[in-house]
């Protein structure tokens, strides 16, 4: 007899998070997870329906919670913890903010979309690559707008530099308009299982999430709340179950609005594993810190000179790299400066008044 999943396994419940629990805990507290995030509310669902929490705080600061994340209720609906996460996607706050921005938790798959006919690019996936790596989260290329491709051959071209990349992730083309595109998905879909989009603007993120969910309108789980000047806004990330149908059984859709363009910080392990050609063929470099440019017995630059590494691809890593590094230290410098800038006020103070006197 087939046993039909709980309510707690839809949401996407395993035995990761239940293995946090003591019997005890289990017993007195109720698991919920988050599925939409807003300034002044978190909306949860859980086992007995959903209902709303004020954001957490823990020794007085703001907990930094996200959509996706499995917090546990007291009888009282109360916050009591968190749990830990089995993925995170995190970023550089868009702009000239200096902040890491947590983006969402427990996703299974990222699905990194690109379309077949503008604007194709090996960077950015590499990009997107390094922040799904960096999430632990298995990454899957799906490149739209086949059915605007003039011929298959040039399809199955564009498939084989991506797949070039990384020969064990899964690289797929489609049409996002047609509905038949949903079998494609549905071995990444089912009960309990998490799916977030990335990529470019334009590219069909919208119109896969909408096939995905069907008639739902995406509108129905956002929650609209005043801003400072009363206007209404719709804001934060939210979840939304994908109904069963006969090509889809269940699972979550992460919508992400702002992950159009991303700059990575602390995501030195996963450019590592994204390039994981260059840094074993490094390890065979002359010197220990090869910054593979013109060093002798470099074994990158020999590769490349072989035919067996692509100059493209080690420009590509060396620019993440930059910019890794760049952002991480303007992010550890900013953190040294918020600490220190209590002193700083303190002293431009005495010094202001110290000023006056004269
Ligand atoms: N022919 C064709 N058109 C598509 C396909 N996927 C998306 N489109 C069209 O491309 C346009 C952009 O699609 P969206 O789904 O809005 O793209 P998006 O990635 O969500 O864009 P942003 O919301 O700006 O991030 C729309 O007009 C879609 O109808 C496809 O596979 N084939
Ligand atoms: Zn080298």
């Amino acid at each position: 007899m087939k046993v039909s999943p709980n309510r707690l396994q839809q949401l996407g419940w395993r035995p990761f998070f239940q293995q946090q629990l003591s019997l005890e805990a289990l017993e007195q507290l109720k698991p919920a997870r988050i599925v939409a995030q807003h300034r002044s509310e978190l909306l949860l669902e859980s086992e007995s329906g959903n209902c709303k929490i004020i954001p957490p705080r823990m020794n007085g600061e703001p907990l930094q919670v996200t959509v996706g994340d499995w917090v546990l209720l007291d009888t009282d609906h109360r916050f009591h913890s968190l749990l830990q996460r089995q993925s995170q996607l995190a970023r550089k706050a868009a702009g000239s903010k200096l902040e890491q921005q947590l983006i969402a938790a427990n996703i299974d798959t990222l699905f990194i979309v690109s379309s077949l006919n503008q604007d194709f690019k090996l960077n950015r996936i590499e990009r997107y690559l390094v922040l799904a790596h960096e999430a632990q989260v298995e990454p899957v290329i799906l490149l739209t707008k086949a059915d605007l491709c003039e011929s298959q051959d040039m399809i199955d071209e564009i498939m084989q530099q991506v797949q070039k990349l990384d020969t064990s992730m899964s690289v797929l083309a489609l049409n996002g308009l047609d509905r038949d595109s949903l079998k494609q998905l549905s071995t990444w879909t089912g009960t309990g299982k998490t799916l977030g989009f990335v990529g470019s603007s334009g590219v069909g993120k919208s119109t896969l999430v909408n096939l995905l969910l069907g008639d739902v309108v995406m509108d129905t789980q956002d929650i609209r709340e005043d801003d400072s000047k009363g206007r209404h806004t719709t804001t934060g990330r939210s979840l939304h179950e994908i109904p069963s149908s006969e090509l889809i059984h269940g699972g979550w859709v992460m919508d992400t609005p702002g992950m159009r363009e991303l700059q990575i910080a602390f995501a030195e392990s996963g450019i590592d594993a994204t390039f994981s050609d260059i840094t074993e063929l490094a390890e065979q470099c002359k010197f220990n810190d090869c910054q593979h440019r013109n060093e002798p017995g470099c074994a990158v630059l020999e590769a490349i000179d072989r035919g067996d590494l692509e100059l493209r691809r080690l420009q590509s890593y060396q620019k993440l790299l930059r910019e890794e590094a760049h952002n991480s230290a303007s992010l550890a410098e900013q953190r040294e400066h918020d600490k220190s800038l209590g002193k700083l006020y303190r002293s431009v103070q005495s010094a202001n008044r110290k000023n006056k006197q004269f």
